[in-house]
């Protein structure tokens, strides 16, 4: 289960975005989160994958509350979360080419098959994995980072945004290889999105940012 409970999170400790907000993801489910432009959603999605410590609230990962953000968090908890970003080009590092970050971890031969099964599996032909991010359009990028953030077999993944900037023939090949890789492991997915036709089609539910959020008493 990913649990976010009455989290109240932001950027100015006296200001937050948001205060309050809960969110459950029951292991295998896709969840979809609309709401309008900047409400709070990326912040959220940011704390469910380790990467914003809220101010008040609980992030509970398969059981356990987790207590360290960032490079803070343990390995194996960073690891269990992936995440996709809207922006592919502030989210991939412009020196290394798209296979690099796929090699990251592991034996020389693990990582080699890694690659093998993940390029296909995201719609990356080979003469692309050699290039750097520069040298690719957004959407080959975007598979190169949804490449990446299933590389180490995540138990949850978080979409924020993933397909905003892409053509549809690309949204349904990422969404695709997302659902792919959910059947194959029994991944939990939070997606985030302004979609509500595509979030409706992908996911086993889709929750609006206001129910989100405590009713005012
Ligand atoms: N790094 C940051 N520093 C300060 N304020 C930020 C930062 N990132 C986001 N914000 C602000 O926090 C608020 C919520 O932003 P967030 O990106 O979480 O909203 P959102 O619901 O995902 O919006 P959108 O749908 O437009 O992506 C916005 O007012 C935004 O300007």
């Amino acid at each position: 289960m990913l649990e976010l409970d009455s989290v109240t999170a932001g950027y100015e400790r006296r200001a937050p975005v948001f205060r309050g907000a809960s969110l459950t993801v029951a292991p295998g489910e896709s969840v979809g989160l609309l709401g309008p432009s900047g409400c709070g959603k990326s912040t959220l999605a940011r704390v469910a994958a380790l990467l914003h410590r809220p101010d008040a609230g609980r992030l509970v990962l398969d059981g356990t509350e987790v207590r360290a953000w960032r490079h803070r968090a343990p390995r194996a908890r960073r690891t269990a979360v992936g995440v996709v970003f809207q922006q592919p080009r502030t989210a991939a590092d412009p020196r290394l080419t798209l296979a690099e970050p796929l090699r990251a971890a592991g034996r020389r031969a693990e990582a080699r098959e890694r690659v093998a099964a993940l390029a296909p599996a995201v719609g990356l032909t080979p003469d692309l994995l050699g290039r750097r991010p520069h040298e690719v359009s957004d959407g080959q990028l975007q598979r190169a980072c949804l490449a990446r953030a299933l590389t180490l077999r995540p138990r949850w993944l978080i979409c924020d945004e993933m397909t905003a900037m892409l053509d549809a023939s690309t949204t349904a090949a990422l969404v695709a290889a997302v659902e792919t890789y959910r059947e194959e492991t029994g991944a939990g997915l939070l997606a985030v999105g302004h979609d509500r036709v595509l979030l409706n089609r992908w996911c086993d539910r889709t929750v609006e940012w206001k129910d989100c959020l405590p009713t005012a008493a």
